[in-house]
């Protein structure tokens, strides 16, 4: 796939920038598919830094972050979890949503991420590993509404003092945005979606839907466009469709509000 720049719309890159040269740790804060991955690669690809990443869920385990006992050929040998690579190349380590992890889990984040950015390695040798200068950390956190996410405990959140909020762009990043992704023919279209998008997560903000439309789905949008479907017939499949979910009270008000915008 085509890498495509990050617009960076917010100052997020020259926040993380100022972080990495001060040595202090980030944590992204914002709804699903609003960029955050992205800002991270983009960021890694202009410092030229390798990335290591790992997404969380309550099934994420420690040996995922520290390692694994392996048996080859009659030998026990220990492969290095992401964390541990990440510590000894000083690489950058992404921890994508890292509130969705168990608490044993981020206990032993925690013991990585202290002032000493040190950790045993009691499964294998007992070597205290201490991460390389260079070693950058950047976590996301989905806000609490987000289903399967707690609170991060304060400790751990303590460890992430540099803070960036990314919200949904305004309209007009939004379509900057979009631009990047698809051939900028049908822009009328794709402002009327992004509108679209908007009062969808308006509406869900006040919990009058369960669902907010991201990114992702406005860019969607501008994709089935380019490939000749029409502005109705793709609203309904990117935006409406998947309100049937909560049944179809949620699914018919959404539909209404698809049909005033883009007509039968
Ligand atoms: N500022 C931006 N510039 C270019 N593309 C963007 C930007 N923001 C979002 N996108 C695009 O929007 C989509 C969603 O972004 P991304 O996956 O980075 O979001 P996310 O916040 O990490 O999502 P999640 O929390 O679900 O993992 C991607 O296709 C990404 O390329």
């Amino acid at each position: 796939m085509e890498e495509l720049e990050y617009l960076d719309w917010n100052n997020s890159i020259k926040i993380l920038d100022k972080a990495h040269e001060a040595g202090l740790f980030v944590i992204i804060i914002g709804p699903k598919g609003t960029g955050k991955t992205s800002l991270v690669r983009d960021f890694a690809k202009r410092k030229n830094v390798n990335l290591e990443s790992i997404n969380f869920s309550l099934r994420t385990r420690e040996s995922h972050l520290v390692g694994t006992k392996t048996l080859t050929d009659g030998t026990i040998s220990f492969d290095e979890g992401i964390l541990i690579k990440s510590m000894r190349e000083g690489d950058i380590l992404y921890l994508d949503e890292i509130n969705s992890a168990e608490a044993d889990v981020l206990l032993r984040l925690d013991e990585a991420l202290d002032d000493r950015r040190q950790i045993v390695l009691k499964e294998s040798t007992g070597e205290v590993v201490k991460a390389k200068e260079s070693w950058f950390v950047v976590a996301t956190i989905n806000p609490l509404t987000h289903s399967g996410t707690k609170e991060l405990p304060p400790q751990l959140l303590s460890r992430f003092p540099v803070r960036i909020r990314l919200e949904y762009p305004p309209e007009n990043i939004e379509l900057e945005i979009i631009k990047k992704h698809v051939s900028g023919k049908h822009e009328s279209e794709i402002i009327q979606a992004i509108k679209l998008a908007n009062t969808l997560r308006q509406a869900a903000a006040v919990e009058e839907l369960f669902y907010s439309p991201s990114l992702r789905e406005t860019i969607a949008f501008g994709k089935l466009l380019d490939k000749g479907m029409s502005s109705k017939e793709a609203a309904d499949i990117v935006f409406g469709n998947v309100y049937t979910q909560w049944g179809n009270i949620e699914y018919q008000k959404v539909s209404d509000i698809i049909t005033s915008m883009f007509g039968n």
